[in-house]
């Protein structure tokens, strides 16, 4: 006899959602889902509205039309930001707070599981530095353990490449990839250069000064398609499998 067991647990399909959604007068008539495991690039040029992007999905900027919705727990690398020269605060205590509720709840995460995410990223040898003294690469792979260290089930990441070498650019695009692949973690990717994530992107929404568009990479970088998003003429063309836009 066969019998339907049915399903308590809902399939989570959706990690983040745009609907008809404007920050006016950057962006406007935005559709858009997110589902778990995706890995979305967005790019644009500067001031086009790509960080307000992931401050409407954090809340910190408000759409002036339609809806966005997430119940994800949400990680964040933001844009770099160099931290006080004198922040008083050790890596370690820092990645500390993030994870957990350290401070929300009243308790603090085990030592082990900071020294974890740091590991993760390759920044466990910074544990015990003051922040504050750390190079900009170096601050950027603590904002990276401290974004994963609370196992996101969406990531925002704003140019978390900046200031990082080829090869650590390399190891963080296979973490996120990782992750994504294994944990289901959604990743929402802003970035002026997409050749480093090209080979894990699987949808790119393009911001443009006159409208968007959101498409797999071979939709979307494409000439005619470029040259109608910025109402003039724009080549793409690959070059030993990067692209290059002119
Ligand atoms: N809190 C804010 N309130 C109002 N306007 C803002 C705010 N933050 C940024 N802006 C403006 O919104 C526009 C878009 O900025 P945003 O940082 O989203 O662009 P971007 O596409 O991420 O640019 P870049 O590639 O240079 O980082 C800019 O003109 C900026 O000055």
């Amino acid at each position: 006899m066969t019998r339907t067991v049915p399903r308590t647990v809902p399939v989570q399909t959706t990690v983040l959602t745009f609907r008809d959604a404007a920050v006016e007068p950057l962006w406007r008539h935005l559709d858009l889902t997110v589902t778990p495991g995706e890995f979305l690039t967005v790019l644009g040029p500067n001031g086009v509205g790509k960080s307000t992007l992931l401050g409407t999905v954090l809340g910190t900027r408000r759409l002036t039309h339609g809806t966005v919705t997430t119940g994800a727990r949400t990680g964040y690398i933001p844009q770099q930001r160099m931290a006080d020269p004198d922040l008083p605060v050790r890596v370690r205590d820092l990645v500390g707070l993030a994870i957990g509720h350290g401070i929300l709840h009243n308790r603090r995460p085990s030592r082990s599981t900071v020294d974890r995410a740091l590991d993760e990223v390759g920044a466990l040898g910074l544990a015990d530095r003051r922040v504050g003294t750390l190079s900009g690469g170096q601050q950027q792979l603590v904002r990276q353990a401290q974004a994963l260290a609370g196992d996101p089930q969406l990531l925002l990441c704003d140019e978390p490449l900046l200031s990082l070498d080829l090869r650590t650019q390399r190891a963080a695009v296979e973490l996120l990839d990782r992750r994504r692949r294994e944990r289901r973690t959604a990743v929402v990717f802003v970035t002026h250069n997409i050749n480093p994530v090209l080979d894990v992107t699987d949808r790119i929404l393009y911001l443009g000064p006159r409208s968007h568009v959101t498409g797999t990479v071979d939709e979307v970088m494409r000439g005619d398609v470029l040259s109608d998003l910025y109402g003039t003429r724009v080549d793409v063309a690959r070059v030993n499998g990067k692209l290059v836009v002119v």
